[in-house]
Protein backbone atom coordinates (compact mmCIF):
# COMPACT_ATOMS: atom_id res chain seq x y z
CA UNK A 1 0.00 0.00 0.00
CA UNK A 2 1.36 3.60 -1.01
CA UNK A 3 -0.32 6.09 1.31
CA UNK A 4 -2.25 9.65 0.26
CA UNK A 5 -0.59 12.27 1.15
CA UNK A 6 -2.53 14.86 3.72
CA UNK A 7 -1.19 18.30 2.85
CA UNK A 8 -1.97 20.29 5.66
CA UNK A 9 -0.89 23.38 3.67
CA UNK A 10 -3.81 22.67 1.01
CA UNK A 11 -6.54 22.03 4.13
CA UNK A 12 -5.03 25.39 5.44
CA UNK A 13 -5.71 27.23 2.55
CA UNK A 14 -9.29 26.11 2.50
CA UNK A 15 -10.24 27.20 5.73
CA UNK A 16 -8.60 30.32 5.62
CA UNK A 17 -10.33 31.14 2.48
CA UNK A 18 -13.40 30.22 4.52
CA UNK A 19 -12.57 32.56 7.66
CA UNK A 20 -11.67 35.33 5.44
CA UNK A 21 -15.29 35.43 4.41
CA UNK A 22 -16.44 35.00 8.23
CA UNK A 23 -14.26 38.42 8.88
CA UNK A 24 -15.89 40.14 6.03
CA UNK A 25 -18.94 39.42 7.55
CA UNK A 26 -17.95 40.56 10.84
CA UNK A 27 -16.35 43.68 9.47
CA UNK A 28 -19.28 44.49 8.31
CA UNK A 29 -21.01 44.85 11.94
CA UNK A 30 -17.93 46.16 12.87
CA UNK A 31 -16.33 44.11 14.70
CA UNK A 32 -12.54 43.21 13.98
CA UNK A 33 -10.85 40.23 15.56
CA UNK A 34 -7.75 41.04 17.31
CA UNK A 35 -4.80 39.13 17.83
CA UNK A 36 -1.73 40.20 20.05
CA UNK A 37 1.13 37.93 20.05
CA UNK A 38 3.99 38.26 22.96
CA UNK A 39 7.67 37.26 21.82
CA UNK A 40 10.44 37.03 24.38
CA UNK A 41 14.01 36.49 23.17
CA UNK A 42 15.62 35.71 19.75
CA UNK A 43 14.72 32.54 18.86
CA UNK A 44 14.75 32.23 15.08
CA UNK A 45 12.28 29.26 15.24
CA UNK A 46 9.70 31.31 17.35
CA UNK A 47 10.66 34.21 15.65
CA UNK A 48 9.57 32.83 12.29
CA UNK A 49 6.48 30.90 13.61
CA UNK A 50 5.37 34.25 15.00
CA UNK A 51 5.83 35.98 11.65
CA UNK A 52 4.06 33.55 9.97
CA UNK A 53 1.22 34.06 12.93
CA UNK A 54 1.11 37.41 11.27
CA UNK A 55 1.30 36.87 7.74
CA UNK A 56 -1.77 34.89 8.52
CA UNK A 57 -4.21 36.69 10.48
CA UNK A 58 -3.51 39.59 7.87
CA UNK A 59 -4.26 37.23 5.02
CA UNK A 60 -8.14 36.38 6.51
CA UNK A 61 -8.04 40.26 7.95
CA UNK A 62 -7.56 39.26 11.18
CA UNK A 63 -6.09 42.74 13.31
CA UNK A 64 -2.77 41.34 14.58
CA UNK A 65 0.00 42.98 17.06
CA UNK A 66 3.20 41.62 17.73
CA UNK A 67 5.20 42.14 21.33
CA UNK A 68 8.50 41.67 21.00
CA UNK A 69 10.50 41.87 24.14
CA UNK A 70 14.19 41.16 25.43
CA UNK A 71 15.26 37.83 26.86
CA UNK A 72 16.23 39.71 30.20
CA UNK A 73 12.42 40.70 30.36
CA UNK A 74 11.51 39.78 33.80
CA UNK A 75 8.45 37.51 34.81
CA UNK A 76 6.55 40.75 36.44
CA UNK A 77 7.17 43.14 33.62
CA UNK A 78 5.47 40.14 31.10
CA UNK A 79 2.61 39.64 33.84
CA UNK A 80 1.86 43.32 33.89
CA UNK A 81 1.74 43.19 29.79
CA UNK A 82 -0.57 40.81 30.12
CA UNK A 83 -2.96 42.29 32.69
CA UNK A 84 -3.08 45.57 30.34
CA UNK A 85 -3.97 43.00 27.12
CA UNK A 86 -6.63 41.15 29.22
CA UNK A 87 -8.43 45.02 29.97
CA UNK A 88 -8.02 45.32 26.23
CA UNK A 89 -11.47 45.44 24.42
CA UNK A 90 -10.01 45.38 20.90
CA UNK A 91 -7.56 42.72 22.03
CA UNK A 92 -9.64 39.33 21.40
CA UNK A 93 -7.01 36.94 21.54
CA UNK A 94 -3.55 36.81 23.79
CA UNK A 95 -0.60 34.57 22.59
CA UNK A 96 2.53 34.09 24.54
CA UNK A 97 4.86 32.64 22.15
CA UNK A 98 7.04 29.03 23.54
CA UNK A 99 9.26 28.52 25.10
CA UNK A 100 9.93 31.43 27.44
CA UNK A 101 13.67 32.05 28.93
CA UNK A 102 14.26 30.01 31.93
CA UNK A 103 13.81 32.71 34.26
CA UNK A 104 10.19 32.65 33.61
CA UNK A 105 7.99 30.40 34.92
CA UNK A 106 5.29 28.96 31.93
CA UNK A 107 2.37 27.84 33.71
CA UNK A 108 2.55 31.45 35.54
CA UNK A 109 2.19 33.46 32.62
CA UNK A 110 -0.41 30.57 31.03
CA UNK A 111 -2.41 31.03 33.83
CA UNK A 112 -1.96 34.87 34.06
CA UNK A 113 -4.11 35.06 30.51
CA UNK A 114 -7.76 35.78 30.75
CA UNK A 115 -9.57 31.99 29.66
CA UNK A 116 -11.89 34.00 27.61
CA UNK A 117 -8.99 35.38 25.65
CA UNK A 118 -6.31 32.11 25.66
CA UNK A 119 -6.65 31.18 22.04
CA UNK A 120 -3.95 29.09 22.53
CA UNK A 121 -6.00 26.98 24.60
CA UNK A 122 -3.46 26.54 27.33
CA UNK A 123 -5.50 28.12 30.34
CA UNK A 124 -6.50 25.15 32.86
CA UNK A 125 -10.00 26.28 32.61
CA UNK A 126 -9.61 25.95 28.94
CA UNK A 127 -8.08 22.58 29.36
CA UNK A 128 -10.44 21.92 32.21
CA UNK A 129 -13.67 22.38 30.05
CA UNK A 130 -11.67 20.10 26.87
CA UNK A 131 -11.67 17.35 29.66
CA UNK A 132 -15.11 17.67 30.56
CA UNK A 133 -16.31 17.32 26.72
CA UNK A 134 -17.34 21.58 26.98
CA UNK A 135 -16.99 23.95 24.28
CA UNK A 136 -13.86 25.87 24.05
CA UNK A 137 -10.41 27.03 22.89
CA UNK A 138 -8.76 23.99 22.03
CA UNK A 139 -4.61 24.18 21.61
CA UNK A 140 -4.30 24.93 18.26
CA UNK A 141 -2.13 21.92 16.85
CA UNK A 142 -4.40 19.00 18.03
CA UNK A 143 -7.42 20.59 17.13
CA UNK A 144 -5.92 21.23 13.59
CA UNK A 145 -4.92 17.40 13.24
CA UNK A 146 -8.87 16.47 14.15
CA UNK A 147 -9.76 18.79 11.31
CA UNK A 148 -7.39 17.25 9.34
CA UNK A 149 -8.50 13.94 9.82
CA UNK A 150 -12.56 15.13 9.64
CA UNK A 151 -11.47 16.95 6.35
CA UNK A 152 -10.25 14.00 4.89
CA UNK A 153 -13.50 11.71 5.67
CA UNK A 154 -10.87 9.92 8.14
CA UNK A 155 -13.55 7.85 10.92
CA UNK A 156 -12.07 8.20 14.24
CA UNK A 157 -14.76 7.08 16.09
CA UNK A 158 -14.19 3.20 17.63
CA UNK A 159 -10.60 3.62 16.13
CA UNK A 160 -7.63 2.52 18.19
CA UNK A 161 -5.48 5.84 18.26
CA UNK A 162 -1.84 5.73 19.82
CA UNK A 163 -0.16 9.01 20.62
CA UNK A 164 3.57 8.60 20.94
CA UNK A 165 4.11 11.76 23.23
CA UNK A 166 2.53 13.30 26.13
CA UNK A 167 3.72 16.95 25.62
CA UNK A 168 0.98 19.50 27.08
CA UNK A 169 1.01 21.35 23.89
CA UNK A 170 0.42 18.43 21.58
CA UNK A 171 0.66 14.85 23.00
CA UNK A 172 -1.62 15.13 25.88
CA UNK A 173 -4.39 17.51 23.97
CA UNK A 174 -4.76 15.55 20.99
CA UNK A 175 -5.59 12.04 22.65
CA UNK A 176 -8.06 14.09 24.76
CA UNK A 177 -9.85 15.57 21.67
CA UNK A 178 -9.48 12.12 20.06
CA UNK A 179 -10.99 10.40 23.12
CA UNK A 180 -13.74 13.41 22.86
CA UNK A 181 -14.21 11.70 19.04
CA UNK A 182 -14.72 8.26 20.65
CA UNK A 183 -11.60 6.83 19.71
CA UNK A 184 -9.65 4.36 21.57
CA UNK A 185 -6.92 6.46 23.03
CA UNK A 186 -3.12 5.00 24.33
CA UNK A 187 -0.58 7.13 25.14
CA UNK A 188 3.27 6.01 24.55
CA UNK A 189 5.92 8.18 25.99
CA UNK A 190 9.40 7.89 27.58
CA UNK A 191 8.78 4.79 29.94
CA UNK A 192 6.61 3.17 27.56
CA UNK A 193 8.20 -0.40 26.93
CA UNK A 194 7.47 -2.55 23.75
CA UNK A 195 5.85 0.44 22.11
CA UNK A 196 5.97 -1.30 19.13
CA UNK A 197 3.37 -3.08 20.43
CA UNK A 198 1.17 -0.53 20.72
CA UNK A 199 1.96 1.62 17.30
CA UNK A 200 2.02 -1.72 15.48
CA UNK A 201 -1.98 -1.86 17.11
CA UNK A 202 -2.48 2.10 15.59
CA UNK A 203 -5.63 2.85 13.56
CA UNK A 204 -4.76 5.98 13.97
CA UNK A 205 -0.89 7.04 15.17
CA UNK A 206 0.45 10.58 16.47
CA UNK A 207 3.52 10.84 16.64
CA UNK A 208 5.12 13.96 18.67
CA UNK A 209 8.12 13.89 20.28
CA UNK A 210 10.48 15.74 18.66
CA UNK A 211 12.94 13.17 17.62
CA UNK A 212 14.16 12.60 13.79
CA UNK A 213 12.80 9.03 12.76
CA UNK A 214 11.92 8.19 15.78
CA UNK A 215 9.61 5.46 14.18
CA UNK A 216 9.82 4.00 10.80
CA UNK A 217 7.34 1.83 8.47
CA UNK A 218 8.88 -1.01 10.60
CA UNK A 219 6.63 -0.04 13.54
CA UNK A 220 3.52 1.28 11.96
CA UNK A 221 0.29 -1.40 10.81
CA UNK A 222 -0.94 -1.59 7.49
CA UNK A 223 -3.48 1.03 6.42
CA UNK A 224 -2.70 2.86 9.85
CA UNK A 225 -3.38 6.90 9.51
CA UNK A 226 -0.01 8.38 10.19
CA UNK A 227 0.36 11.79 11.91
CA UNK A 228 3.85 13.04 12.07
CA UNK A 229 3.77 16.57 14.53
CA UNK A 230 8.25 16.47 14.87
CA UNK A 231 9.55 19.47 13.40
CA UNK A 232 13.34 18.46 13.31
CA UNK A 233 15.80 20.40 11.80
CA UNK A 234 18.50 18.33 10.23
CA UNK A 235 22.16 19.09 9.80
CA UNK A 236 21.79 20.37 6.24
CA UNK A 237 19.25 22.65 7.42
CA UNK A 238 16.00 20.92 6.16
CA UNK A 239 13.24 19.79 8.52
CA UNK A 240 11.97 16.29 8.67
CA UNK A 241 9.42 14.45 11.06
CA UNK A 242 9.40 12.07 13.67
CA UNK A 243 8.49 9.88 11.40
CA UNK A 244 10.82 8.08 8.80
CA UNK A 245 8.36 9.36 5.89
CA UNK A 246 9.57 6.94 3.16
CA UNK A 247 8.99 3.22 4.56
CA UNK A 248 6.04 4.73 6.41
CA UNK A 249 4.44 5.96 3.33
CA UNK A 250 4.75 2.48 1.98
CA UNK A 251 2.53 0.99 4.95
CA UNK A 252 -0.11 3.61 5.61
CA UNK A 253 -2.94 4.69 4.05
CA UNK A 254 -2.35 8.27 5.32
CA UNK A 255 0.54 10.20 5.85
CA UNK A 256 1.20 13.79 7.05
CA UNK A 257 4.69 14.86 5.29
CA UNK A 258 6.80 17.16 7.49
CA UNK A 259 7.27 20.20 6.20
CA UNK A 260 3.19 21.38 4.75
CA UNK A 261 1.80 18.73 6.85
CA UNK A 262 0.90 19.55 10.50
CA UNK A 263 2.57 22.89 11.08
CA UNK A 264 0.32 25.18 8.46
CA UNK A 265 -2.85 23.66 10.95
CA UNK A 266 -1.05 24.65 13.82
CA UNK A 267 -1.75 29.01 12.79
CA UNK A 268 -4.63 28.10 10.94
CA UNK A 269 -6.51 26.82 13.99
CA UNK A 270 -5.02 30.17 15.65
CA UNK A 271 -7.02 32.31 13.37
CA UNK A 272 -10.40 29.76 14.21
CA UNK A 273 -9.80 30.05 18.02
CA UNK A 274 -8.98 34.41 17.72
CA UNK A 275 -12.32 34.96 15.61
CA UNK A 276 -14.04 32.57 17.92
CA UNK A 277 -13.47 34.72 20.61
CA UNK A 278 -14.37 37.85 19.22
CA UNK A 279 -17.52 36.39 18.50
CA UNK A 280 -18.14 35.64 21.80
CA UNK A 281 -17.27 38.85 23.13
CA UNK A 282 -20.03 40.60 21.07
CA UNK A 283 -22.70 37.71 21.67
CA UNK A 284 -22.66 35.97 18.24
N1 LIG B 1 2.18 29.77 22.33
C1 LIG B 1 2.52 28.74 21.53
N2 LIG B 1 3.81 28.42 21.38
C2 LIG B 1 4.14 27.37 20.57
C3 LIG B 1 3.14 26.66 19.87
C4 LIG B 1 1.79 27.01 20.08
O1 LIG B 1 0.84 26.38 19.52
N3 LIG B 1 1.53 28.07 20.90
N4 LIG B 1 3.49 25.66 18.96
C5 LIG B 1 4.87 25.50 18.55
C6 LIG B 1 5.36 26.35 17.41
N5 LIG B 1 4.37 26.77 16.41
C7 LIG B 1 3.50 27.73 16.73
O2 LIG B 1 3.67 28.53 17.58
C8 LIG B 1 4.45 26.30 15.06
C9 LIG B 1 5.28 25.28 14.67
C10 LIG B 1 5.39 24.91 13.32
C11 LIG B 1 4.66 25.58 12.34
C12 LIG B 1 4.80 25.30 10.90
O3 LIG B 1 4.03 25.80 10.12
N6 LIG B 1 5.78 24.52 10.48
C13 LIG B 1 6.05 24.33 9.09
C14 LIG B 1 7.54 24.47 8.83
C15 LIG B 1 8.04 25.81 9.20
C16 LIG B 1 9.52 26.01 8.89
O4 LIG B 1 9.87 25.98 7.72
O5 LIG B 1 10.29 26.21 9.85
C17 LIG B 1 5.60 22.96 8.62
O6 LIG B 1 5.56 22.03 9.46
O7 LIG B 1 5.29 22.86 7.45
C18 LIG B 1 3.82 26.59 12.75
C19 LIG B 1 3.72 26.94 14.08
C20 LIG B 1 5.80 25.81 19.74
N7 LIG B 1 5.43 27.03 20.39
Amino acid sequence: MTAQVIYGTEIAEQLRAEMKQEVEGLKKQGIIPGLTVVLIGDDPASHSYVKGKQKASDQVGINSDLITLPTSTTEQELLTIIDKLNQDEKVHGILVQLPLPDHIQEQVVIEAIDPAKDVDGFHPINIGRMIAGKDTFFPCTPFGIIQMLKRKNIEIEGKNAVVVGRSNIVGKPVGQLLLNENATVTYCHSRTKDMQKFTKEADILIVAVGKQHFLTGEDIKEGAVVIDVGVNRMDNGKLTGDVEFESAKEKASYITPVPKGVGPMTITMLLHNTIKSAKKFHQL
